[in-house]
C-alpha cells in the first residue's frame, strides 16, 4: 500500500480534533477526503505530509513510517504560493533546486514539461500575468517536479470559477493517467470529490472521524458526463446525509 493511514488523532489546546483515523491510497489511485470547512482536514494533510506530530497513530509511506518525516510526499496547499518575483519557469524549478539540480538542468527539464502541462508560452511571464487555471496548471507542475510518489493536494481547485474547474478537473485525470500519479485529494466540493475520485472518504463530526467510504464505479462510461447521471445524484444525496448538511 502506497499510504496507510492508521488509528490518527490530534488535538489542539486540548480540544481533540481528529479522531481514530484510518484511511489508505493505493498506487495509481485518486483518493478525496471531503469535509466541511474546520472539520481538521489541513490538519492530517499536514500529519501524512510529515510536518506535524499526531497526538497518537501512525502514518506508513510504501511501509515506512512518515511521522514529521518531510520531503517524502509531493503536496500543493490550497493557495497556490507562487513568489510573485520570480518568473513561471523559476517557480517551478525550486523542488529541483532544493535537491541541489543546478540551475540550467533544472530549467531544461521543466521546460520540457509547460507543454504538457498547458502553460507553454507563459515560461518567462510573471504569475499575476496568469489567469487562475493558468497558475494551477503552473503550481502543480512545481508539485509535481517534488518527484515523489504520492501527491497531496489541498483544495486545488477552490479558487477557480465553475467553468475553468470543470476544465482543470478533466485536464487532472487525463494527467494522472498520463503521468502515473497517485493523489490524496482534500476538498470540501462533493461534486468535486465525485467527478475526480476512485474513492472518496467523508470526514465529519467533533471531533471529526471519517463517517463513510465511497468506491466508485471504476468502469463507468467516459463517454457520458459523470454528474450528469442518476448513479451521480445517488451518491452525492448520501454525502449530505453523512455530513448533515
Ligand atoms: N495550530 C493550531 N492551533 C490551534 N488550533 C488549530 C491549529 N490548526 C488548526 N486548528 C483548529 O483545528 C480545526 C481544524 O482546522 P483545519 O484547518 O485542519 O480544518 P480544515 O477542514 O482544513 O478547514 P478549511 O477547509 O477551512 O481549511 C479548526 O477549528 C482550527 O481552528
Amino acid at each position: 500500500m502506497l499510504l496507510e493511514v492508521r488509528d490518527i488523532n490530534k488535538s489542539f489546546d486540548q480540544q481533540p480534533i481528529i479522531q481514530n483515523i484510518d484511511l489508505h491510497v493505493a498506487t495509481g489511485e485518486i483518493v478525496s477526503l471531503l469535509g466541511v470547512s474546520g472539520s481538521g482536514k489541513t490538519t492530517l494533510f499536514n500529519i501524512i505530509a510529515g510536518l506535524s506530530k499526531p497526538d497518537q497513530g501512525q502514518v506508513l509511506l510504501n511501509g515506512h513510517n512518515n511521522v514529521l518525516k518531510p520531503g517524502n510526499v509531493s503536496y500543493m496547499l490550497q493557495k497556490d504560493l507562487l513568489m510573485p518575483y520570480r518568473t513561471v519557469l523559476d517557480n517551478v524549478i525550486l523542488p529541483l533546486l532544493l535537491r541541489k539540480v543546478p540551475k540550467k538542468t533544472a530549467r531544461q527539464k521543466a521546460l520540457a514539461l509547460f507543454k504538457e502541462f498547458g502553460i507553454a508560452g507563459y515560461e518567462h511571464e510573471y504569475p499575476q500575468e496568469l489567469s487562475g487555471g493558468m497558475r494551477q496548471r503552473a503550481a502543480l507542475l512545481r508539485t509535481y517536479l517534488f518527484d515523489k510518489p504520492l501527491t497531496l493536494l489541498d483544495e486545488p481547485f477552490s479558487a477557480l470559477d465553475e467553468l475553468t474547474k470543470r476544465t482543470m478537473h478533466q485536464w487532472y485525470i487525463d494527467m494522472m493517467h498520463k503521468l502515473h500519479l497517485s493523489t490524496l485529494l482534500i476538498t470540501h466540493d462533493i461534486d468535486e470529490a465525485l467527478v475526480l475520485s476512485n474513492r472518496v472518504y467523508v470526514i465529519a463530526g467533533r471531533p471529526s472521524q471519517i463517517v463513510d467510504e465511497l468506491r466508485l464505479n471504476p468502469t463507468r462510461d467516459a463517454s457520458v458526463a459523470f454528474e450528469l447521471t442518476p448513479d451521480f445524484l445517488t451518491y452525492k444525496r448520501r454525502i449530505i446525509t453523512d455530513l448533515g448538511v
